[in-house]
């Protein structure tokens, strides 16, 4: 016999399934499933009730949350976009100090204005690059830098106030409230990052004339981070909004799915290494391809001591290592096209591995013409972009492929 509250689920005409319960390969004790034609439809023990009498959380309510998360991942590419932006308008240091709240106010009359210019003029940025800028262009780098963390403060009630909203009326399931404070904290600690990055441009380097930039690896770090924010929230909206496809557990299948995954991961590893190309300004050491100069294997790629420092500061090494793994992820999205081109599957996931394999050309395509033309902003913001389209279809052909939990 059924419970009261999952009789209601079935009941209540919830079509397909209650998917915000397959993540993992475990299915809690808790939870009862039944089987209706190809759905799976899941409910907790004692599960809350809405005023109507209808157990949450349930179908309809799983898609409410399914679009918050991919809306949010949404505002998160936002965010990307303008990070990107930011740093190549070289706007990134015009803040020196970090409020919460009280920043949330720019300077409004011209006092304020002059007294926020003077604070710049106290680093680095201002003394070795920017000593004749005018207010006028400090105004400008300025809002840059305040829209981008205007926007991260957007991202973050984006993520909380919902999640407090829909966790008071019950439509997260055990593991979904783990997920959901997982988000959360993540937004909170890209905030923490994002700071963290600032600062190191803004330290003193005593005997150093080098053009003020802030650390590679806290680049790496926050744009890293994004992405990760960004896969998860979509990753978790897309499993709850997209039927799950049936597949036969055949031995295909299965090299399918592996080869999927890691063509996802390695796509990840590219975006991570474009970000150390962009923190060393590594764009502008060789602008040849396919060759970098007239060589091959440059002869300054091990010329840091000890070896392994190379790959992280080294410009010649990190612009290799990028073009390297770019044309692997490449090699390796046209082998899972052509893999998948002789085995029936849904139209869905189709349609998914040809957007992938469109998006990783056209990414390449975009990445050499950066470097061709000595990385002009609205070409490599593009390219930056490029990165997020091309991580969304890898996500989304996961998202396909994915196993029904038992
Ligand atoms: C799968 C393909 C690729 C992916 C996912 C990818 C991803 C990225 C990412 C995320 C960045 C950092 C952007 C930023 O933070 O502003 C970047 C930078 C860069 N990439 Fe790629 N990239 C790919 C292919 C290529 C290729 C083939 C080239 C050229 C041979 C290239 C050249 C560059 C350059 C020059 C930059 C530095 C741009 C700057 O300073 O803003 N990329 N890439």
């Amino acid at each position: 016999m059924l419970l009261p509250s999952l009789r209601h689920v079935v009941v209540c005409g919830c079509r397909g399934a209650v998917r915000g319960y397959q993540f993992g390969n475990r299915t809690p004790l808790r939870q009862w499933v039944v089987r209706r034609g190809q759905s799976t439809v899941v409910a907790e023990a004692g599960s809350a009730q809405t005023a109507t009498g209808t157990a949450v959380p349930n179908a309809a309510t799983n898609r409410i949350v399914g679009r918050w998360l991919v809306g949010c991942s949404g505002l998160v590419l936002g965010a990307v976009v303008l990070g990107g932006v930011t740093r190549l308008t070289e706007s990134g240091l015009s803040m020196v100090d970090w409020h919460l709240v009280k920043e949330m106010k720019p300077p409004q009359t011209q006092a304020e204005w002059e007294a926020e210019f003077s604070k710049y003029q106290q680093f680095p940025e201002f003394k070795i690059m920017n000593h004749d800028m005018t207010l006028t262009e400090f105004k400008f780098i300025f809002y840059m830098e305040w829209g981008h963390r205007m926007w991260g403060r957007l991202v973050g009630l984006a993520y909380i106030l919902p999640t407090m909203y829909f966790w008071k009326k019950g439509y997260f399931n055990r593991s979904m409230k783990a997920r959901v404070l997982g988000l959360c904290g993540f937004v909170f600690f890209q905030g923490l990052l994002g700071w963290y990055m600032v600062k190191s441009g803004l330290e003193e380097k005593p005997e150093s004339y080098d053009i003020p930039r802030v650390s590679q690896y806290r680049l790496a770090s926050h744009l890293g981070s994004a992405l990760l924010l960004y896969s998860a929230s979509l990753w978790t909206g897309l499993t709850l909004l997209l039927p799950p496809n049936k597949f036969p557990d055949t031995k295909r299948v299965l090299q399918l799915r592996r080869f999927a995954k890691g063509t996802g991961a390695l796509v990840f590893l590219t975006a991570l290494s474009g970000a150390f190309v962009a923190g060393l300004d590594a764009g502008l050491v060789y602008n040849s391809f396919p060759k970098m100069g007239e060589l091959w294997i440059p002869d300054d790629l091990l010329a840091f001591s000890p070896t392994l420092k190379n790959i992280f500061e080294n410009p010649t090494t990190v612009q290799f290592d990028h073009r390297i793994l770019a044309m692997s992820s490449l090699a390796a999205i046209t082998g899972l096209y052509l893999f998948a081109r002789k085995m029936r599957l849904p139209r869905r996931a189709k349609i998914a591995i040809g957007c992938l394999t469109a998006m990783a050309y056209t990414q390449v395509a975009l990445g050499i013409s950066t470097l061709l033309l000595y990385v002009p902003t609205p070409l490599a913001a593009t390219h930056q972009s490029g990165s997020v389209a091309l991580l969304t279809f890898a996500i989304w052909v996961l998202a396909e492929l994915r196993k029904i939990a038992k």
